[in-house]
């Protein structure tokens, strides 16, 4: 195949920082997708339906012009957040889903929750709503082994709380295990999830052998080969649980090439490329529109998008690093390397 035409994709799972760093990434998502969920890891937390429709201001205003690009906004959910207030985030029309942060799970996660059983109110709002809880599902306990993390919130967070919320729907971030993509195949209909592009083409491998390669470190962390494969054959077995969520999470070079280094891939430049890659690399490129732009907006409720990308087989080369905030330079990944598919309008 030559060339690729598909409905236009959505990424169900975006960061976009605010202020100066919306320049530098927002156009990307925009040239790429025709919605984005908005994660409301922001400093300070996105927490009130206010915040969430001033900082979608803020994003609009660094769109290009021609832009039809469409935020979805999303609450941080906190243990003190009132079920009033997810009211009003329902009744704005403009804030889609409510986003479950274990505290410590991850960047930029401190305020987030620190027991699920706070939020019961909250929780049982979004239920009645059908408002999506969208779920970082990793715990956070220090002796608890970072690779077991997700898999030990399936057992510990997620079946307790689809057990008290069984309607609720949840889309089960980011997922990067075979035990996540099997709890979510056997779930109800109201459980999806969404799955990255990294999380489709690496294992802890790419970030640990022959050199600590800080732009795979991101969260929850790669994992081993066997749940790579796990991950690529939910992804293009066609079901509509699984769907495109990127979790491009831009960090500035010096934070990723650090003693400490922060945890976030950015792939949003490349991010159709990306899935197209891997969805090539399993035989079933025919698979991927589904995946990419179906089932997301299926699972939310929303209409499909009715333009379309088109990809092209070529060749091309990945700059080393893109202009971020200020002097600040961005590696994406795969930086200086080569991709086979090219996003051409
Ligand atoms: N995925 C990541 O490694 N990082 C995300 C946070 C997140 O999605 O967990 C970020 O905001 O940088
Ligand atoms: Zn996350
Ligand atoms: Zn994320």
């Amino acid at each position: 195949m030559t060339s690729l035409t598909l409905t236009r994709p959505d990424d169900w799972h975006l960061h976009l920082r605010d202020g100066q760093a919306l320049d530098a990434v927002v156009p990307a998502s925009a040239r790429q997708m025709g919605r984005a969920i908005i994660m409301p890891n922001l400093k300070p937390p996105v927490t009130t339906t206010r915040q969430a429709l001033a900082y979608r201001e803020r994003i609009l205003a660094a769109l290009p012009e021609d832009s039809s690009f469409e935020p979805l906004m999303t609450l941080y959910l906190t243990d003190m957040t009132p079920a009033e207030e997810i009211e009003r985030a329902h009744a704005s029309g403009l804030v889609h889903a409510v986003k479950l942060y274990p505290a410590g799970a991850t960047t930029n996660s401190d305020s987030g929750v620190t027991d699920i059983a706070n939020c019961d109110e909250a929780i049982s709002a979004m239920a009645r709503l059908g408002m999506p809880l969208l779920v970082h599902g990793e715990v956070t306990h220090a002796e608890i082994d970072i690779f077991d993390r997700e898999a030990v919130f399936i057992e510990q967070v997620m079946k307790p709380l689809l057990a008290r919320h069984p309607t609720l729907k949840v889309v089960f971030e980011h997922i990067t295990t075979a035990d996540a993509a099997e709890f979510v195949s056997s779930a109800p209909a109201n459980v999806a999830a969404t799955i990255t592009a990294h999380h489709l083409l690496f294992n802890r491998n790419h970030m640990l052998v022959g050199g600590i390669r800080p732009h795979y470190y991101c969260l929850p962390i790669l994992k081993r080969e066997r749940h790579r494969q796990a991950l690529l054959a939910a992804a293009t077995s066609g079901s509509g649980k699984f769907f495109l969520g990127t979790d491009s999470a831009p960090h500035a070079q010096g934070d990723k090439e650090s003693a400490c280094g922060c945890a976030g891939a950015y792939t949003a430049p490349i991010a159709i490329e990306l899935y197209a890659a891997a969805f090539e690399l399993a035989g079933a490129l025919d698979k991927l529109e589904g995946f990419a732009s179906h089932f997301g907006p299926d699972f939310y409720g929303l209409p499909r998008n009715t333009s379309t990308i088109t990809l092209v087989r070529e060749r091309w080369e990945l700059p080393a690093s893109l202009p971020y905030i200020g002097d600040h330079r961005i590696v994406p990944l795969l930086a200086g390397e080569a991709l086979d598919w090219k996003l051409v309008g």
